[in-house]
């Protein structure tokens, strides 16, 4: 039986918009449902309206900072209004790209709606009924709320509602101590908030390397926010208008709570059962294909629960392109998949921890860590605290990196560069890099494995020894 389109994606966020642009411009016909606004939570709740908050709590925090350099602001004063402002004028100058307009132009066609699977071949919504060769899932996720008595009643602000704050709290409680938690944590630290941040795990970042995590958690006390780690919050009152958190032996009285524990795949209304796709812990079951369990409906980005960031959204969604449109042949590749948390300092990681990579490849491991403090660069700009860290093994290949320090996300490219193609570390300290700049880092560290190995071998350097020796009686 003929359909009617090539493709419908369901969900027009990171990942759906990918698939709906490119299928479209490759001239399939295409469908996108959407239940809100394009754009998803990136754009909206996620990426942009944070890291546009963290710029403007940066700035207040330099300028708060400024007297060690002689320059001295008295009085700051921060207009919390004016500070989000500036947050929701990044949302709308991004916007566009992600407009129905845009996409309509491009030749999708943008339904808006909530539908539902009715069959294994038939998508429903605003009583049309959509039949494609391939579907395409990219819901999304949202916040996952803990069973926590009395969190409800009292009330708490998620990632939803936190970037449409007109008034600063004074003091906020925020429970979970991942990449959101810190990262809104510092931000609304550094404008002002009393801010204190409960994780249930031993550190803040519990999916960094743990001696990088401590990096950030170390910045975060010195700032002055609380961190309670390896603590549950256990119950939540409100009394006379304030926030009662009680976690392990402490009591938290604050103005606000924002919960920023971990994610939950949008999958509820979609009537999966009916089309036979099943629903792991973690979100819709794939294959390496992104095939569902049904091989005509494929998932991609956050709904899937694998690594819930834009960038691999994007890439799942190249992936589902391939495979829908023409032959799912293509299989997902997460070999180097690299990442980074937007506090001060920022932390970025690519590859294996140190850990995993003594778990896989046992004694042939090189641990090459360079400290910010000794690259010129850092300390012209006083920005020492941090290191980078490349893990390989004794033939130069990389297996891992982690860079905690200033612009570490920037940096971490060209390691992931070489990374992708195999390069070894060698790569990295074998081009010159520009002096004085940050990314001396990499190539300092890379260096280390040929300084590591030359101070183990003892034979090259009684032949250099003897070598230099002979030459001078030569000479
Ligand atoms: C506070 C925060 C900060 C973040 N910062 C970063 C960052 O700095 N870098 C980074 O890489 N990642 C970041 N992320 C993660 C990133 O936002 C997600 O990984 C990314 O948005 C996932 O893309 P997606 O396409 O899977 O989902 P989304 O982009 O959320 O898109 C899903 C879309 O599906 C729609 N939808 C849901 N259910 C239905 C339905 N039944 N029918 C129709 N439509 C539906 C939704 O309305 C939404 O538009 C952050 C997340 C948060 C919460
Ligand atoms: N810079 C970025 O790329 C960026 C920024 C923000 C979010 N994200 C994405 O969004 C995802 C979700 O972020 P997140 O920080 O919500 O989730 P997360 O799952 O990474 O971290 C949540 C933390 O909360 C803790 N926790 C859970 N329940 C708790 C409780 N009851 N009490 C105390 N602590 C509790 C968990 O131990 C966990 O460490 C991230 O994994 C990431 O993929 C990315």
């Amino acid at each position: 039986m003929a359909v009617e389109y090539d493709v419908v994606v369901i969900g027009g966020g990171s990942g759906g918009l990918v698939i709906a642009a490119a299928a479209a411009q490759l001239k399939a016909k295409v469908a996108l449902v959407e239940r809100d606004r394009l754009g998803g939570d990136c754009l909206w709740y996620g990426c942009v309206p944070s890291k546009s908050l963290i710029h403007a709590s940066r700035i207040a925090y330099e300028v708060k900072n400024a007297a060690r350099f002689g320059i001295y602001c008295q009085n700051l004063e921060i207009d919390f209004a004016l500070a989000n402002g500036h947050v929701q004028k990044a949302i709308a100058a991004i916007q566009p790209h992600d407009s129905p307009e845009r996409f309509q132009s491009l030749g999708v066609e943008v339904i808006f709606g909530a539908g539902q699977f009715i069959d294994r071949q038939t998508f429903e919504v605003n009583n049309r009924q959509l039949k494609a060769r391939a579907f395409a899932c990219a819901t999304g996720s949202g916040p996952k709320i803990p069973p926590i008595p009395g969190l409800k009643a009292a009330g708490y602000l998620t990632n939803e509602q936190v970037f449409s704050l007109k008034q600063r709290p004074s003091s906020l409680a925020v429970i979970g101590g991942g990449p959101i938690g810190c990262e809104l944590g510092q931000a609304f630290s550094r404008l002002g908030s009393e801010v204190t941040i409960i994780a249930s795990s031993d550190h803040l970042l519990p999916k960094e390397d743990p001696e990088a995590a401590l990096v950030v958690q170390q910045q975060l006390e010195s700032e002055g926010i609380r961190v309670i780690t390896a603590t549950r919050v256990e119950r939540v009152e409100q009394i006379d208008g304030k926030k009662h958190l009680w976690a392990g032996t402490q009591k938290i009285t604050v103005d606000e709570i924002l919960v920023a524990a971990g994610r939950m795949p949008n999958v509820e209304s979609l009537n999966l059962e009916a089309a036979g796709v099943e629903v792991g812990e973690r979100g819709i079951r794939v294959n390496e294909k992104l095939q569902t369990t049904n091989p005509r409906i494929y998932a991609c980005g956050d709904v899937i629960g694998g690594y819930q960031f834009t960038h691999v959204a994007g890439y799942e969604a190249s992936v589902v392109l391939k495979n829908a449109l023409f032959f799912p042949v293509t299989k997902a590749n997460y070999r180097v998949i690299p990442w980074a948390t937007f506090t001060d300092p920022e932390l970025a990681r690519v590859g294996l921890t140190e850990k995993q990579a003594k778990e896989r490849y046992g004694d042939d491991i090189y641990v090459l860590k360079q400290e910010f403090a000794g690259v010129d660069r850092a300390q012209a700009e006083a920005a020492t605290k941090g290191f980078a860290k490349i893990i390989t093994r004794g033939n130069g290949e990389i297996l891992g990196a982690h860079l905690v320090g200033a612009s570490a996300g920037e940096l971490l490219h060209e390691i992931v560069l070489a990374m992708s193609n195999n390069l070894k570390v060698s790569a990295l300290s074998g081009i010159i890099h520009i002096y004085p700049t940050l990314a001396e880092v990499n190539s300092k560290a890379a260096l280390l494995l040929t300084k590591q190995k030359y101070a183990k071998n003892q034979k090259l350097q009684n032949l250099l020894l003897r070598f230099f020796s002979l030459m001078r009686t030569l000479a």
